[in-house]
């Protein structure tokens, strides 16, 4: 099992196309199902311990992965069943089964277990899951006649009215799931866009997933994500490359002896009629290690370090500046409109954040000179690009390009994206970050990054990075001002 910081993210396709490009090297399918079902039997040996394990079956090769994990279990000496939605209808995956010697029940029928391991959908969903009935043996009035094959299965597709919920797919999936003690799912939870990390239907949340050959949208992306539990890459011997990868810990490095307050880097940042954000701002800064943090404006009050000055145009003329951050509580006023333009024409790197993104359209972003990193959350992104369905590593993407600026598009599975197409897409956010001034926090963290002369893509990984570890060392109802002070334990850690 291997952690998925800094690995690649492939899309369905992607991934199909990685897997086409071994198999014309001769690997089999086969082959490739093989490796994944013996990798998923050993993870799910160590955690399900002499407990009953209940494998789902799918139709296409998720359902395969089930069948060689099924095999592979028993001959562990694991205590398995198998319980299928379908016949398998990929030749890989018929000859999975062939190998399964037990008895396959119907998904309809199967009796709950302790552990069950979910191959029924994943990177082959096309569709929500809700409308399909579930074959059932006894149910069916057709049912007369039918006989498990010689294979264990309900010969011809006999499907029960959907009366009850629990007699859909998604249905025996949760009833299933909540009788069980321990929820692992193959490459993705049953129900998942790959892509777009939509839930086509919502999958119970499991416990595990086990993502096979590399990391798919749906893994990180919201509202799929909150269904994955624990993420863990499964290797399938699939060589991957992608312009998209899982964000991980920065390199940063530590002041040496030569250092001075201007070699951490200088940031400015620009205070509006809402002091309180871009105090925030200056704090987070200087706890994510900037040497000289000065706030423009009319403010008062501590740290003592922080150097308040008020705002002119000779302050911002200072060359020492190496980044400049505005729109934390900036206002949308006239005074707000003319620090703006200030700011946009000081020659300065920029972190444009909040209320700067509002007065702002992507043409004027585009024409600036200086390296630029945008903070919008999903209404100034929506403000300033329009809405649009597209899953929101494209959105992101397609900003980046339109504003030819570092875009980070924040949430709970905040997505950065270059001009140059790489993105980088952070896991396992608080959910706790969800309060007031958390985004002030973030904006001030990757100015110190890009004011320490760290690249614009670089600048805005490194803050996020150190802003999200920030928030999971503080567990529950930490306020921004707490956020703020434990970038210092964050930048510590790294
Ligand atoms: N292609 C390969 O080389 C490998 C694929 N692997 C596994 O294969 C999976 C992808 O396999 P598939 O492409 O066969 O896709 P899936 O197994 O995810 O399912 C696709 C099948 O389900 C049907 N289907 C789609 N939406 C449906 C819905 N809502 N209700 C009912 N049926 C629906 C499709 O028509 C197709 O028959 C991966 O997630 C991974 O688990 C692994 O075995 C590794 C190797
Ligand atoms: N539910 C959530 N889970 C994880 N992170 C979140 C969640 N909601 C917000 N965040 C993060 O918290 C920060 C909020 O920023 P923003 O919306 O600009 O707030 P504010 O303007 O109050 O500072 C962003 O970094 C965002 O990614
Ligand atoms: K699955």
């Amino acid at each position: 099992m291997i952690d998925i910081e800094g690995q690649p993210i492939l899309t369905a396709a992607e991934m199909r196309a990685a897997e086409d490009a071994v198999i014309a090297c001769g690997v089999s399918v086969e082959t490739l199902m093989n490796r994944a079902g013996t990798a998923i039997a050993h993870v799910v040996r160590r955690l399900a311990g002499v407990n009953e394990v209940l494998i789902l079956c799918g139709p296409g090769n998720n359902g395969g992965d089930g069948y060689v994990a099924a095999r592979v279990l028993a001959e562990m000496g694991a205590t398995v069943r198998v319980a299928a939605l379908s016949k398998p209808k990929t030749a890989a995956a018929k000859s999975a089964r062939a190998g399964w010697s037990g008895v396959v029940e119907t998904l309809a029928e199967a009796k709950p277990a302790p552990i069950i391991v979910d191959a029924l959908f994943g990177t082959g969903l096309t569709r929500p899951l809700d409308a399909e009935p579930v074959p059932t043996l006894s149910r069916s009035p057709a049912d007369a006649g039918a006989q498990l094959s010689s294979k264990g299965y309900p010969d011809g597709l006999l499907c029960a009215p959907a009366s009850a919920g629990e007699q859909t797919v998604v249905g025996r999936l949760h009833f299933l799931a909540n009788a069980a003690q321990l929820r692992i799912a193959v490459d993705l939870p049953s129900g998942l866009g790959t892509d777009s990390g939509q839930a086509l239907s919502k999958p119970p949340v499991f416990n595990l997933t086990l993502a096979l050959g590399a990391v798919k949208p749906a893994h990180l992306l919201q509202p799929a994500a909150r269904y994955c539990g624990h993420i863990r890459l499964l290797d399938i011997g699939v060589p991957t490359t992608s312009q998209a990868e899982v964000l991980k810990p920065p390199t940063l490095a530590n002041p040496g002896p030569d250092a001075h307050k201007y070699t951490r880097g200088m940031l400015a940042v620009i205070a509006g009629i809402m002091s309180g954000a871009s105090d925030l701002a200056a704090l987070a800064a200087m706890r994510a290690g900037a040497g000289y943090v000065t706030l423009l404006g009319d403010t008062a009050g501590p740290p003592h370090a922080l150097v308040r000055t008020p705002f002119s145009d000779h302050a911002l003329a200072n060359d020492r500046i190496g980044a400049l951050v505005i729109g934390p509580g900036l206002g949308r006023d006239g005074i707000a409109r003319s620090r703006l333009e200030a700011a946009l024409t000081s020659n300065h790197p920029l972190i444009i954040d909040g209320d700067a993104l509002r007065l702002l359209d992507p043409e004027r972003i585009k024409a600036l000179k200086v390296p630029v990193i945008l903070t919008p959350h999903a209404g100034e992104f929506d403000a300033l690009f329009g809405k649009s369905d597209a899953d929101k590593i494209t959105r992101a993407r397609e900003a980046a390009v339109l504003t030819n600026a570092v875009v980070v598009f924040k949430g709970a599975d905040t997505v950065i994206a270059a001009p140059d197409g790489r993105v980088r897409i952070a896991q396992g956010a608080s959910d706790w970050l969800s309060t007031a001034g958390t985004g002030d926090v973030l904006a001030g963290a990757i100015g110190a990054m890009l004011a320490a002369g760290l690249d614009p893509l670089d600048a805005a990984c490194a803050g996020v990075w150190l802003h999200g570890d920030a928030a999971r060392r503080l567990g529950p109802a930490f306020i921004a001002d707490d956020l703020a002070e434990a970038l210092r334990s964050a930048r510590g850690a790294l």
